[in-house]
C-alpha cells in the first residue's frame, strides 16, 4: 500500500484520533459479534504500548443526525474495555468543550472512546465544520475503520484534511488480503451476495459480474429479481425501484457467459418470528399472504456444489434470516461449504462474519472482513475515501 501507517509516524505523547468501524450487531442490548472490536486490538494496543492518548471514534447504526439511546457506544466501550484488560473511558459527546476537557486530561496510554459520531448530522454531510472540531482534539489522525472506508464522512475523510493522517494496521492488513486476492483471481471465483440492504448491494452485482465466474444470490435480495420475473412474491423483501435492474443483471450475465445463479427454492413464513408456519416452496409458488425468509434445500445443495468446486469464494450477507434458527439453515449449509472448500474463503459483512461465529466456522475461513460495504466497493474497483484522504508514503 502506498499510503502511511501508524508505524510510519511517531505517536509517543500524541493525542490521536482513531477513527474504528465498532457497528456491531446488537440484540436485546447485547453484542451478538464482537469480531469488528477484536480487530481494532493491534492498532490500540500499538498505541497503548507506544504512549500515546488513544482518542476513538465509531459510528453504530443509522442514527440519521439524531442522538439513539438504543444507538451510544457505552456497550462497545465497554468490550473494548473487558479485551484490553483495562480501563476505558467514554464520553457522552463526540466534540464540544467536555470532551476537550476529558482528552486534555488524558495520560499517554490512556483510551477514551467517543460518543456514536452519527448523532451529528455534520457526519455523513462530511461537515469540514465537523471534521475541524474532531481535528480539534488531536494531533494525528489514524484511520482503521475499513468497514467504514466506503463513506467520505467528517470522521473517516474530512477529519484527514486537517490532520497528518495514516492508517491502521487493520485497514492495511484489509487492503492488503483483498488486492492480492483480487488482482489477479483464482478460478472458478465465486461471489455469493446475500443480506437485506438491497440498494447497497444490488448495484455491486454489476461488476461481480465482469470479476467472477459464479454469482449466487440469496437472502432478502433474490426477492427483487423474483418480482423482476413476474412471480409473485408475496411480502418478502422488495425493492421496487430496481427491477429493472435486476432483470439487466439477468441479461448481462447470460451475454458475459457468466453462471449467474438465483434460489429455486425457498422458505417461506406466515409471519416473521420463530414460531411462524413455516414450508419450502419453488420460487413460483410464494402464497400471496407469506414472505420468503431462507433460501430453500435444493438451492442450498446446488450452491454448495459450486462452492466446494471454487478456488476463491467471496461471501457477502446471509441467505436468510439466520437469526432465527427456523430461517438459519440457508446461511449454516453455505457457511459449511465455504468452510469445507479448498478454494480461498473471504466473508464480508457484518452479519455474515456474525452467522460464520454462530455457526463455530469463522476459524475455518481464510479472511473475515470487517467490512461489509466497504469490500463489496473494493472489489467493484471503486476508490475508498476513507483510504483516498490518507497521506501518501
Ligand atoms: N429473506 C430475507 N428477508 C428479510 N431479511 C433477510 C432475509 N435474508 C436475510 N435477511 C437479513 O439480512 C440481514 C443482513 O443483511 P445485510 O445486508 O446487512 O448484510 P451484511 O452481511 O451485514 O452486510 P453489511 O456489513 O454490508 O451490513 C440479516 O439481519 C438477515 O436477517
Ligand atoms: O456495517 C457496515 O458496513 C459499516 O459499518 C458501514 O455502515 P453503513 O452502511 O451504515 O455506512
Amino acid at each position: 500500500m502506498n499510503k502511511k501507517s501508524v508505524r510510519d509516524v511517531e505517536v509517543n505523547g500524541k493525542r490521536v484520533f482513531v477513527r474504528v468501524d465498532f457497528n456491531v450487531p446488537m440484540q436485546d442490548g447485547q453484542i451478538t459479534d464482537d469480531t469488528r472490536i477484536r480487530e481494532t486490538l493491534p492498532t490500540v494496543k500499538y498505541l497503548i504500548e507506544n504512549g500515546a492518548k488513544v482518542i476513538l471514534a465509531s459510528h453504530l447504526g443509522r442514527p440519521k443526525g439524531q442522538v439513539n439511546e438504543d444507538m451510544r457506544l457505552t456497550l462497545p466501550a465497554k468490550r473494548l474495555g473487558e479485551l484490553l484488560g483495562k480501563e476505558v473511558a467514554k464520553a457522552d459527546e463526540a466534540v464540544g468543550e467536555a470532551v476537550k476537557a476529558q482528552v486534555n486530561a488524558m495520560n499517554n496510554g490512556d483510551v477514551l472512546v467517543l460518543e456514536n459520531v452519527r448523532f451529528y448530522p455534520g457526519e455523513e454531510k462530511n461537515d469540514p465544520e465537523l471534521a475541524k472540531q474532531f481535528a480539534e482534539l488531536a494531533d494525528l489522525f489514524v484511520n482503521d475503520a475499513f468497514g467504514a472506508a466506503h463513506r467520505a464522512h467528517a470522521s473517516t475523510e474530512g477529519i484527514a484534511h486537517h490532520l497528518p493522517a495514516v492508517s491502521g494496521l487493520l485497514m492495511e492488513k484489509e487492503l492488503s488480503v483483498l488486492s492480492k486476492a483480487l488482482s489477479n483471481p483464482e478460478r472458478p471465483f465465486t461471489a455469493i451476495i446475500g443480506g437485506s440492504k438491497v440498494k447497497d448491494k444490488i448495484d455491486v452485482i454489476d461488476n461481480l459480474l465482469n470479476i467472477a465466474d459464479n454469482v449466487l444470490i440469496g437472502g432478502g435480495l433474490a426477492y427483487t429479481f423474483f418480482k423482476a420475473q413476474g412471480h409473485e412474491i408475496g411480502k418478502s423483501l422488495l425493492d421496487d425501484s430496481k427491477l429493472d435492474v435486476a432483470l439487466g443483471f439477468i441479461e448481462k450475465a447470460k451475454k458475459l457467459g457468466k453462471n449467474f445463479v438465483l434460489p429455486v427454492d425457498c422458505i417461506v413464513a406466515d409471519d416473521f418470528s420463530a414460531d411462524a408456519n413455516h414450508k419450502a416452496v419453488e420460487i413460483d409458488s410464494i402464497p400471496a399472504d407469506w414472505e420468503g425468509l431462507d433460501i430453500g434445500p435444493k438451492t442450498r445443495a446446488k450452491y454448495a456444489e459450486i462452492i466446494k468446486d471454487s478456488k476463491l469464494v467471496v461471501w457477502n450477507g446471509p441467505m436468510g434470516v439466520f437469526e432465527i434458527d427456523t430461517f438459519a439453515n440457508g446461511t449454516k449449509e453455505v457457511a459449511e461449504a465455504c468452510a469445507a472448500t479448498s478454494g480461498y474463503t473471504i466473508i464480508g459483512g457484518g452479519d455474515s462474519a456474525a452467522a460464520a461465529e454462530k455457526f463455530n466456522l469463522a476459524s475455518k475461513m481464510d479472511h473475515i472482513s470487517t467490512g461489509g460495504g466497504a469490500s463489496l466497493e473494493f472489489m467493484e474497483g471503486k476508490a475508498l475515501p476513507g483510504v483516498v484522504a490518507l497521506n501518501d508514503k
